[in-house]
């Protein structure tokens, strides 16, 4: 059985003060134990975050990371600068990382290759564009992400997340249908499985994030093939995050 992952998304927000703030209440909270709950702060916000979720159930994740392991690298980060605050998960691959920074199918795979040979939990992002969708080319556009983005990985497949996004419904209000999310999340277990096996994709989680929200989480995770939610927006305060892995209570 897949346990539940919902991951806040925090993308460039919350300083260090709002960080600690956010945080010292969500630790107050009752969180949903049969759910696992992750939170991915700025690079900035990280050693806070270290020292206010250590000892909880809370996973704390990052939102990028080098694929190389450290030199010359200017403005990077590594995944032993992430481990030293003990990250457990990155988000790899985000649509906004591959439209605004130029971020390539083969940059990506190198990164998770990179998160993978540190035994750090890679959330592979993948999702198509609202002219994709509307020429009825999402599941080639999704397969080719997911074919490239996995290409020469063999060990650690135990750590690798899949996060369904579809770019038009991120930050829009615009949320995929339930059908249509369980449809894409279906596809994209049928196609790890195509390049692994059908065990290794039977145990992968996979995500939908796009507008997910109290309001509409509850539905979303009641679907066979959608293992949680990858939530930007509405992760950034206390009570909504709670009501998230809460599935809207
Ligand atoms: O990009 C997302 C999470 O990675 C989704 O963002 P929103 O929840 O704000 O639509």
């Amino acid at each position: 059985m897949r346990k539940k992952l919902i991951a806040g998304n925090w993308k460039m927000n919350l300083n260090v003060t709002d960080t600690r703030k956010m945080l010292s209440e969500l630790v107050e909270k009752n969180l949903n134990s049969e759910v696992e709950a992750l939170i991915c702060p700025p690079f900035t916000s990280l050693e806070a975050a270290s020292e206010i979720l250590k000892g909880t159930n809370i996973k704390l994740g990052a939102q990028n990371v080098s694929e190389y392991e450290d030199g010359a690298r200017t403005g990077e980060i590594s995944t032993n600068m992430l481990k030293d605050l003990s990250v457990s998960y990155v988000i790899i691959g985000h649509s906004e990382r591959r439209t605004y920074y130029g971020e390539t199918d083969e940059i990506v795979n190198e990164k998770i290759k990179r998160t993978l040979s540190q035994n750090l939990k890679a959330v592979l992002c993948v999702g198509e564009d609202e002219v994709e969708r509307r020429e009825n080319r999402h599941e080639e556009v999704v397969k080719s992400q997911l074919e490239k983005g996995l290409r020469e990985i063999s060990e650690n497949t135990e750590d690798i997340v899949i996060a369904y996004e579809p770019i038009w419904a991120i930050g829009t209000g615009n949320t995929c249908s339930s059908e249509d999310a369980e449809s894409m999340c279906k596809f994209i277990r049928s196609s790890v499985a195509n390049i692994f096996s059908s065990e290794i994709a039977d145990n992968m989680r996979i995500l939908y994030g796009g507008s997910v929200k109290p309001s509409n989480v509850r539905e979303l995770m009641s679907n066979e093939n959608i293992d949680g939610a990858l939530v930007g927006g509405a992760s950034l305060k206390a009570e909504d995050f709670q009501s998230l892995v809460n599935f809207g209570e």
